[in-house]
């Protein structure tokens, strides 16, 4: 798969184990960056509590779309399918911190009504979101995988988030959310679109 935002799509296979030492040794050097004092006793543990927190939290890389996409039905369905506020934490690959938020997706399934699990579209969406990100390739890429793996005939993907980078440092705008979409197919008529889009819209906040 082709990634839409200027990254080669690298194969999990080429990615080598994450390097617990080198996270640990770079976690002390920013400690000592800070001007941390590293041999105190609370930050003992720290680099090697970090690097396993960033382990987790970018395991999608190692992680395939297709592996997690394997339960397909073949139903027939032709309709829409939509799984709403999929909770989804993900990690901005310009500061390192986090942007969270919900994951709207829906599918067109194929000719063939080959259908998934729905908590196969989550899965998906952790795949993605457990990398270093911008929100618009996450969002290119689980549309991308839904049409290329479920051969499915129409997808929307809508991503809602807020990026701790704004919040929490820089411009400090809380509460300010980004929105952004993919649309695939036949859910780009305008017709179905809206549809979707009435459905995605229309929640109870
Ligand atoms: N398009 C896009 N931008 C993002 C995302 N996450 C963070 N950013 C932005 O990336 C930009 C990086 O801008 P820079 O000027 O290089 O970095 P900076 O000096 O830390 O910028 P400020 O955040 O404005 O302080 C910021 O505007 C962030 O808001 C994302 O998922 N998508
Ligand atoms: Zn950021």
């Amino acid at each position: 798969m082709t990634d839409p935002i200027g990254l080669p799509d690298r194969d999990p296979a080429d990615i080598p184990e994450f390097d617990h030492a080198r996270a640990e040794a770079a976690v002390r050097e920013l400690l000592a960056a800070m001007g941390e004092d590293v041999t105190r006793e609370g930050l003992h543990d720290t680099p090697a509590r970090v690097a396993r927190a960033y382990a987790e939290l970018t395991q999608g890389l190692r992680q395939r779309p297709e592996d997690v996409l394997t339960t397909t039905f073949d139903l027939g369905h032709d309709e829409m399918v939509l799984v709403k506020d999929i909770e989804l934490w993900s990690m901005c690959e310009h500061h390192l911190v986090p942007f969270h938020g919900v994951a709207h997706v829906g599918y067109i399934p194929s000719a063939t009504g080959k259908i998934t699990g729905l908590s196969k579209m989550a899965r998906l969406v952790d795949v993605y979101s457990r990398r270093p990100q911008v929100q618009e390739r996450l969002t290119t890429q689980i549309a991308e995988a839904m049409v290329e793996i479920l051969e499915a005939r129409g997808v929307i993907v809508v991503i809602e988030a807020e990026h701790l980078c704004m919040t929490m440092r820089g411009v400090r705008k809380a509460g300010a959310r980004t929105i952004t979409s993919a649309v695939r197919g036949q859910m780009r008529d305008a017709a179905t679109r809206s549809e979707a889009m009435a459905l995605i819209m229309n929640h109870p906040r």
